[in-house]
């Protein structure tokens, strides 16, 4: 039976880090940190990530900002409103939920946002900086399994990681990461061949690509660390039933540890977003 990687406390125990961090931050510079989202449209999985973020940024004592948009925006109207958002002294951190509606451009927008407002890490410059290694804000879930995996392993210099999926959101970045802590890192996508294979190899499994119950156990080497970024809402009998990427029931009993979904890497998202917010507010300080 493996070890559960516990989110949730994790995550709280970042959290109360950065509430401290927060206070000092207000004390010393006598300005509160400002946390704004943007929503654009009405998906209800976005709106109960977006009231989670605002919840706990109020619980750290970070201030946010709500903008919640119709799903037929204009690029300009969205153009404008990150505008104001770069130039409001009051708001430290900028994040554009994703994905928006087909008639935006994603690109266009995320590299609109000041890169020092980028608590995303999602800006062109960031993306830059954490591929040759330089200071930046790295990614909320990526930087989230590397907690993970650093507070269950220790240093992961030499292990073998296999990232499943290529996203510029977690696949690529948590790869960038992995090499940064010195692991060998493959990756794996829809197109590999014997992606089981590879995977069996791994002291470290990353799943990343949004299907349900994909990583089973055959895929899995015994003992080795399976860190599930998976998030996908399926039905069961009627319910809506949050599942990963991977099959944890049989997973659970080869892995050396795993996070659960609910309450893994989601959680550790949302503290690292507010660490984030914390550190894009002290870049904006004179010294
Ligand atoms: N610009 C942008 N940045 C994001 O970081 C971003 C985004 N867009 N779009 C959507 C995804 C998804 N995401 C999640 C964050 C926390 C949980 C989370 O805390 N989940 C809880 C359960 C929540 C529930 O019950 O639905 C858990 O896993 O335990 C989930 C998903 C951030 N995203």
């Amino acid at each position: 039976m493996a070890q559960i990687i516990d989110g949730k406390k994790m995550s709280a125990k970042i959290l109360e880090q950065v509430s401290v961090d927060v206070d000092e931050f207000k004390e010393r510079y006598g300005i509160t940190p400002g946390l704004a989202v943007v929503l654009v449209g009405e998906d209800p999985a976005s709106q109960v990530y977006v009231r989670n973020k605002v919840r706990r940024a109020t619980e750290v004592g970070i201030r946010s900002f709500e903008h919640r948009l119709a799903a037929n925006v204009s690029q300009e109207k969205l153009d404008s409103i990150v505008d104001e958002l770069n130039r409001n002294p009051e708001v430290h951190g900028i994040l554009v939920q994703l994905p928006l509606p087909a008639n935006l451009d994603e690109d266009k927008i995320v590299d609109a946002i000041d890169p020092k407002k980028d608590v995303d890490g999602f800006h062109s410059l960031n993306v830059a900086a954490l591929a040759t290694g330089k200071p930046g804000l790295v990614p909320c879930t990526p930087q989230g399994g590397m907690t993970m995996l650093q507070e269950t392993l220790g240093d992961l210099t030499g292990k073998h990681a296999v990232v499943i999926g290529r996203s510029n959101i977690v696949g690529k970045p948590m790869a960038a990461l992995l090499l940064q802590a010195n692991c060998t890192v493959t990756m794996v996508h829809s197109r590999t061949r014997d992606i089981a294979m590879l995977c069996r190899q791994a002291d470290i499994v990353i799943a990343a690509v949004g299907s349900p119950k994909l990583v089973t156990a055959e895929w899995i080497k015994p003992g080795a660390t399976v860190i599930d970024v998976g998030i996908n809402a399926i039905s069961v009998e009627g319910a809506r039933k949050l599942v990963g990427d991977v099959d944890f029931a049989t997973v659970e009993a080869v892995a050396g540890a795993i996070t659960p979904v609910p309450g893994g890497v989601g959680p550790m998202t949302i503290a690292n977003l507010m660490q984030n917010t914390l550190k894009a507010a002290r870049l904006q300080q004179p010294d």
